[in-house]
């Protein structure tokens, strides 16, 4: 049989996978096509954190019902739906108040969990060690919505697992490396359904913007569109296209943690519209509720230490599920906090000297911060910026290209004015009378610092050697002498 080559082609320019070599009906596939196929996974998730799949093997037919499903649920009267309301301690079924990031969505939402029933912690509290099995609630309308639901739950859990291996290759670990985390899974399926916003869509989120907090989700939508992603490297957002036949898939925070950062979670929102309805259902890929998530010890070494101490990720959701229950002052529980000390000590110390650097080039300088770290091409001009007795001796011998007078004259200059806080080593016989003849630009930095000069439209850099004296030099327009 040809094998099929993974490609990725451009929609919106987020990545778009062929995940057609993982369903081929005799899945024949060989190494270098799984390990080409991790690699555009690799690319995709440092550059955009999330990345389209098609070919993925759900069947169109349980996509289609279980949209169909969502939406004839999200159809009926308020009193239907809440019969299956959910409430803290069972966080399953019909919700219409949720709130991200302290505000409130604009949206309602179903879920159910893949495993029925899931073992969960009864609170975030760390000391309380009581378990509690979450169980779905079903309603009873539509008829076959706990069967259409199962079903899909099955077939979206398959994609999961191929996903998560591709990932792991594509973190350079062995394919099945994180399977065990899931073994007793805490995954849910989520129905969100966004009414029409009539007043204010432009000022309204359906879901403000926020990163999933699982290790992977992956997000079918309608053709309403909404969707958007914050793009990393300029921050600006860009609407996720709809696209019957594709999946998104949202790298979330425990693959941050897990890659020490090599993948950072996707920040996303979903706005809303003034006229249509939209739905969107996404797979939240979680853990089992004892895993203890931390980078992963592969990817870690002295070069690159953990940037995150362990969580337990039972409590760490409990947490956040409370947060998504009621507004509180606490602040959201985010995988920043489990950050090590000693790195946001270090992000600390960086930003001062940030600032330090910022206020030292925003003040005005000092004469010998002038002069040392002078660089001009064009001595007249930048002279004006020398102290004025400078300028006259400089210039006066400017006219009798005499360089070692130069030279010597400034230097005798500097330590008149810095005294003894400085040893200013002259070092005219470095350079030659003529050098100066035709010079076109001059400089004077300190030794240690670095200089440039254009030479045939070229930029040079040069360091000078020697630390702790000044040194001068005339510079031709053609470079340095
Ligand atoms: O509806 C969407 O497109 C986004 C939903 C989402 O981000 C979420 O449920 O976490
Ligand atoms: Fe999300």
């Amino acid at each position: 049989m040809e094998e099929s080559k993974a490609t990725t082609t451009k929609d919106n320019n987020i990545p778009l996978i062929d995940l057609s070599l993982l369903n081929s009906p005799n899945n024949f596939s060989s190494a270098d096509s799984i390990a080409s196929l991790a690699a555009e996974i690799t690319e995709a998730c440092e550059t955009w954190g999330c990345f389209q799949v098609i070919n993925h093997g759900v069947p169109v037919e349980q996509s289609r019902a279980i949209e169909s499903a969502s939406r004839q649920f999200f159809d009926q009267p308020k009193e239907e739906k809440k019969k299956v309301w959910r409430y803290e301690r069972n966080p399953l079924g019909y919700h219409d108040s949720e709130i991200t990031m302290n505000v409130r969505d604009w949206k309602e939402v179903f879920d159910f969990t893949v495993q029925n029933p899931t073992l969960f912690p009864a609170s975030p509290d760390p000391h309380d060690l009581e378990l509690r099995e979450l169980v779905n609630q079903w309603p009873q309308f539509p008829p076959q919505f706990r069967e259409v639901c199962e079903e899909y739950a099955k077939e979206i859990e398959k994609l999961g697992y191929q996903l998560l291996e591709l990932l792991s290759l594509s973190l350079g670990l062995p394919r099945r490396r994180l399977n065990h985390f899931f073994k007793d899974q805490t995954s849910i399926v989520r129905f969100n359904h966004y009414p029409p916003c009539p007043n204010h869509p432009g000022q309204v989120l359906g879901v403000g913007q926020h990163t999933d907090s699982g290790a992977l989700s992956i997000l079918a939508q309608d053709d309403v569109g909404g969707l958007q992603v914050k793009r990393k490297w300029d921050g600006k957002w860009v609407p996720v296209k709809p696209n019957p036949h594709a999946y998104l898939v949202i790298i979330c925070d425990i693959f941050q943690v897990w890659s020490n950062d090599k993948y950072e979670s996707v920040v996303h929102r979903a706005t809303v519209n003034s006229e249509k309805e939209r739905i969107s259902i996404v797979f939240f890929s979680y853990p089992a509720h004892y895993t203890m998530v931390e980078p992963l010890e592969e990817l870690i070494n002295d070069r690159n230490p953990p940037k995150y101490r362990p969580y337990n990720w039972g409590k760490f959701s409990a947490a956040r599920r409370r947060s998504n229950f009621t507004k509180n002052n606490v602040g959201r529980i985010q995988i920043d906090h489990f950050k090590h000390p000693m790195l946001i000590l270090k992000k600390v110390i960086w930003c001062l000297f940030v600032l330090f650097m910022l206020v030292e080039n925003v003040l005005p300088q000092s004469d010998a911060e002038m002069l040392f770290n002078y660089e001009t091409e064009n001595l007249g001009t930048e002279l004006q910026r020398l102290p004025a007795t400078l300028i006259e001796s400089v210039e006066a011998l400017q006219k009798d290209n005499l360089l070692g007078n130069l030279v010597s004259e400034i230097f005798q200059k500097l330590k008149y004015k810095f005294g003894s806080q400085r040893e200013f080593l002259p070092q005219p016989d470095q350079y030659s009378s003529t050098s100066l003849e035709k010079a076109e630009s001059f400089y004077i930095c300190f030794e240690g610092t670095s200089y440039s000069a254009t030479s045939h439209g070229k930029r040079k850099t040069t360091s000078s050697k020697r630390i702790g004296c000044v040194h001068a030099c005339a510079v031709k327009k053609s470079g340095i002498p």
